[in-house]
């Protein structure tokens, strides 16, 4: 099968780790690649990894240049997904990077965003309660954003399974790359480095919402969740440290059956054997996560510890993924579980 795929933002990070991914799916063929500031240079001059595009010219991100393909691929900024999705033709799917389709509440998009609510796509995290069936054959896809698929590939299993009380906790940390690569003064190598700091913090970071409506529809009722974000001395990856009540009568057993049964027979997602705890470095460019599970005695608490790399299973890898699901390949097509490390 040839599926002619664009990306849209292919400068961005997102959309470099899109190009690394697509390059190696024996299905896809890869057709306009496009940005905005950036159009008219090549791919090696932000890309500098991706030998086989080195001297591919960045095209306008326009509607003409993205028509015509099987697949484009959005990895722009929030606010430019949905005019474009709406000149594409239905049968194209779109693969949208960005935060635009991911809420379904729209009172809770313009809280958090403070635009109009663009509209609900079918939600790209396969492993939660009912997410592969939504994304089979489907034309519009949201992809997850990072913070978000890591607490919620944590913390959906307790819920759905009716062990976790309704408050839960999430402090996850996040390399520099979840930001983006456009110019922030407090993201300079000088400011990041050798230090870790909170932001967003007391309820403030968009990804709460998106928190908020994962493990409550993976609990069947509304969850409460305390969200803090922290940025990390690190490229890429995610470590997210996840809590909620234990509920009368969970034991240790039967925390780890629960998450041992929820990810049996998901390809990328690891439960760690019994002491063995997840690490950023383990996931390095694959589409995986790793988890691992607590039962503190003393908080009565469940404790979850989740591990992925924010560029991969946290945005392209999610979006290939899921591609591969919206046309029926296997679900692991062109997806690398095998990190890069030490
Ligand atoms: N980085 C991450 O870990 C994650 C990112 N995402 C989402 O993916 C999307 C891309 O993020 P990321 O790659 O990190 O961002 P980057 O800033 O690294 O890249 C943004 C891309 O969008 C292009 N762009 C910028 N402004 C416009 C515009 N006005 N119109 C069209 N294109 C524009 C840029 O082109 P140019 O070079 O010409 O400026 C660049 O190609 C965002 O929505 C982000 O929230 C989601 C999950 C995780
Ligand atoms: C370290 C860092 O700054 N991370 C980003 C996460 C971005 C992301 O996942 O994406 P969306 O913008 O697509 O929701 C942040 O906190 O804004």
């Amino acid at each position: 099968m040839g599926v002619r795929a664009a990306v849209a933002g292919a400068s961005g990070y997102a959309g470099g780790e899109l190009l690394r991914l697509l390059l190696s799916h024996p299905h896809i063929e890869l057709g306009a690649l496009t940005a905005a500031s950036s159009a008219g240079t090549t791919v090696g001059e932000h890309h500098p990894h991706l030998a086989p595009l080195a001297d591919v010219v960045l095209q306008p991100t326009t509607i003409e240049t993205l028509q015509g393909h099987d697949v484009v691929f959005l990895a722009l900024p929030h606010g430019h997904s949905g005019e474009i999705a709406k000149a594409l033709p239905e049968s194209t799917v779109v693969i949208d990077c960005g935060a635009d389709f991911r809420l379904a509440d729209p009172v809770a998009w313009k809280r958090w965003y403070g635009s109009d609510h663009a509209g609900t796509w079918p939600y790209g995290l396969p492993e939660l309660p009912g997410g592969r069936e939504a994304l089979q054959g489907a034309r519009r896809i949201a992809v997850p954003g990072c913070y978000p698929t890591s607490a919620s590939l944590a913390l959906a299993p307790a819920y759905a399974a009716g062990i976790a009380g309704p408050d839960a906790v999430v402090v996850a940390a996040s390399g520099a790359s979840g930001a983006g690569k456009s110019l922030k003064p407090h993201l300079l190598g000088a400011e990041v480095m050798g230090s870790l700091s909170a932001y967003g913090v007391g309820g403030a970071h968009r990804h709460t919402p998106e928190i908020i409506q994962n493990l409550s529809a993976a609990a069947g009722e509304p969850v409460s969740v305390s969200f803090t974000p922290v940025l990390a001395p690190l490229p890429r990856g995610i470590l997210a440290t996840c809590t909620a009540p234990a509920k009368p009568g969970v034991t240790t057993e039967r925390l780890r059956e629960v998450y041992e049964t929820a990810y049996a027979d998901e390809p990328f997602v690891s439960v760690l054997p019994a002491g063995r705890w997840p690490t950023t470095a383990a996931t390095l460019g694959a589409n995986t996560a790793q988890i691992q599970v607590a039962l503190d005695e003393d908080a009565n608490r469940i404790v979850v510890v989740a591990a992925i790399d924010n560029l991969t299973k946290g945005t392209a890898g999610a979006a290939v993924q899921c591609l591969n699901l919206a046309l029926g390949l296997p679900e692991t097509t062109g997806l690398p579980t095998t990190g890069v490390a030490p």
